[in-house]
Order: structure tokens, then C-alpha cells, then sequence
């Protein structure tokens, strides 16, 4: 049995409060994360999401402790992960995009190689065993497949039994199937206690897996709470296509906001329902068959799609200037 150490004392495993990462100097310099405030309780998946170029994994990198913040504090289990590197790397997992293990090496040595560099690492067999690897030992990590590969990522970050699991975008490039063990996977690891963040270009990754999540815009946090608050309040959608010809014009319908482009109209309404009840109730009565009806409830992906039209609308936020002292860290760790 491992000796697990005390949780932090704010109860939260990770903690981030105005954090802001700036590469390069002067106008050519890039803020690319802007504030970001974040907690993570124990045990909890949670789940960042963002356009191309958000700020993803500029902010998961200061957490993990690859560089240090331009401004700001980062606690993962009570400590500061790039000053006090030695006390919390042991107790992390970390699967970044490119795990960049060396191609000659077959997947076996590089998962012994690997296991000579980590503390309390569970037996190399087992980390392959749990990504569906195990019958690949023999084969060099140049001649796998790009989903292979990201189960190799995955089963090195497994190696320490980490308390503390970073994924970066982990299914991106596997196959449906490949995909699916990997979500089993890390809901497992997540009942066993093990806490996750996660960064995903899949909407519904986030949907399966999270407790929490955050949407990032512009290197800045514009949206946080569980998936069922963040869809809240967002409109449901009608669709359909009138005939060609219709005597009767549109009803109106309490509560929704209609467009409509030619024959096809679009219904945004917050009462799914009612709005149908009523819609419904008019083509009958007037006869009407409308054309590739469909109704659905707002979805993470509309809300998602929503919440980056609206903040890529908002103007961009002030620039403050690098600290001085923090300058000599610009530009690293990419
Ligand atoms: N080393 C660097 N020097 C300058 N700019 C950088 C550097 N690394 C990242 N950036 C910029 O910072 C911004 C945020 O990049 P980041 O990779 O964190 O975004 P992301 O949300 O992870 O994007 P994606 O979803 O495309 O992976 C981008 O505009 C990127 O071009």
C-alpha cells in the first residue's frame, strides 16, 4: 500500500489565481494567458476547453510546472510545481501533446527507461496492459501508430501512479474504439480517486468525462461550472422547411425568435415544448407538413459555439506590461 500524503490545506489540488504567461518582449511579445483563476478539488476531472490558440496549454504547462508564470500563483498539492519541482513531480502524471519518447527504442524499453526515472512506478507490463498496449512490447515507438503512440503517452503519465493526472488534448488521433478505452480508462483512475485536468478539442470528451469545466477565449477564463450550467439558459432549436407554396404566414410563438431564409426556418426558444406544442398545432390545423422537422436541446457544442462567438466580439483586453523580473523566463518552454 502507498502512503498517500495530506490534501492541500484549501482542500483543492489545484489552485490557480490570476495567472498570466507572456512569451517574447516588447510589441513583438505574445500575452497568451490574461488572469486565469481556477480550483480543482481532489479526485475531481475537470476539463479545459478553448478555440485554436485559447491559451490551453500555455495555462496547463504553468501547472504542471514546466515554466514559470509571467504573474500570478499555481499550487498543485499545496506547492508551487516549478519552485518546489522535486516535492510534487513525483505525485503527478503528465501527458503532453508530443511525448517525444525516442523512435529506436521498442515499446517496452521505453517503458523500462521511463520507470528508472519514476518513484513507486507500477510494473511497465501493467502501465501497458491498462492502454491496450501490452501485445506492442516488442515494437520500436517509431514504427507504432499515431493512436499508439498517444497510448504509450498515456501509459508512461500512468507509470507513477500518479494522485495528480494532466492530459493534454489524450484522444486526439485515436480511432472511436481506442477512443472509448481511453474514456473508460481515466473514468476508472477518477473513481480510484485520481485527480484530472484534462484539455480536449472534443466537446463531447468534455460531456463524458467532466465534473467541471472552463472555457478559455483569448488567454482569459470567459465561462466555468459544470456542463449542465454552462448549457443552462441557453435556447433550444427548431428547424424545418415550409412547402413551396403556404397560405398561412407564420404564427407567433411566445418566447422564441425566429429566422428565416427562404423556406427554411430556424426557431430559438428556451421553452422546447411549448414552442413545439405550438408550432405543431399550427401546421395541422393549416394543413402544413413541414419539411426535415428537427428539435433539440441546446447542446455543449452550441453553448461552446455560443460563448466563442460572443467573447470573440468582445474587445481585446489591455495588455499590462511583462514584470521585469519575470522577463528572463519569457520565450521558454516551447
Ligand atoms: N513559444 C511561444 N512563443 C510565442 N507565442 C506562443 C508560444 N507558444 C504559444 N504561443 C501563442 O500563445 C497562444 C496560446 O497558445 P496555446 O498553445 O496555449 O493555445 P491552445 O489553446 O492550447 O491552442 P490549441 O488548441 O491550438 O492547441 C497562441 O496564440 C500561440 O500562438
Amino acid at each position: 500500500m502507498e502512503t498517500r500524503q495530506p490534501p492541500a490545506p484549501s482542500g483543492h489540488v489545484i489552485e490557480v489565481t490570476d495567472l498570466h504567461r507572456r512569451y517574447g518582449t516588447g510589441t513583438a511579445g505574445y500575452h497568451a494567458v490574461r488572469g486565469v483563476d481556477l480550483a480543482v478539488g481532489r479526485g475531481e476531472l475537470f476539463a479545459l476547453l478553448g478555440t485554436n490558440g485559447a491559451g490551453k496549454t500555455s495555462t496547463l504547462e504553468l501547472i504542471e510546472g514546466l515554466a514559470a508564470p509571467s504573474g500570478g500563483t499555481v499550487r498543485v498539492l499545496g506547492h508551487d510545481p516549478y519552485r518546489e519541482r522535486a516535492a510534487v513531480r513525483p505525485r503527478i502524471g503528465i501527458m503532453l501533446q508530443e511525448g517525444g519518447f525516442p523512435g529506436d527504442l521498442t515499446v517496452a524499453e521505453t517503458g523500462r527507461s521511463w520507470s528508472g526515472m519514476t518513484s513507486g512506478a507500477r510494473p511497465v507490463e501493467e502501465a501497458l496492459e491498462l492502454v491496450g498496449l501490452g501485445h506492442r512490447r516488442g515494437v520500436r515507438v517509431k514504427q507504432l501508430s499515431g493512436g499508439e503512440r498517444r497510448r504509450l503517452d498515456l501509459a508512461m503519465a500512468l507509470l507513477g501512479r500518479p494522485e495528480v493526472l494532466f492530459l493534454d488534448e489524450p484522444s486526439t488521433g485515436l480511432d472511436p474504439e481506442a477512443r472509448a478505452a481511453v474514456w473508460r480508462l481515466v473514468r476508472e483512475l477518477r473513481a480510484q480517486g485520481t485527480t484530472v485536468l484534462l484539455t480536449t478539442h472534443y466537446l463531447e470528451e468534455a460531456e463524458e468525462l467532466a465534473d467541471r469545466l472552463a472555457i478559455m477565449h483569448g488567454g482569459q477564463v470567459v465561462t466555468t461550472g459544470t456542463v449542465a450550467e454552462v448549457i443552462a439558459g441557453r435556447p433550444s432549436r427548431i428547424t424545418f422547411e415550409l412547402p413551396e407554396f403556404t397560405g398561412a404566414s407564420l404564427p407567433p410563438l411566445a418566447g422564441a425568435e425566429l429566422t428565416v431564409e427562404g423556406r427554411k426556418v430556424t426557431v430559438q426558444t428556451t421553452g422546447l415544448q411549448s414552442t413545439l406544442f405550438d408550432l405543431l398545432g399550427w401546421a395541422h390545423h393549416h394543413g402544413i407538413a413541414l419539411g426535415a422537422l428537427d428539435a433539440r436541446s441546446a447542446s455543449l457544442e452550441e453553448a461552446f459555439l455560443a460563448i466563442a462567438s460572443e467573447a470573440a466580439h468582445r474587445p481585446e483586453p489591455e495588455t499590462p506590461a511583462a514584470p521585469a523580473a519575470r522577463r528572463r523566463l519569457i520565450g521558454s518552454a516551447r
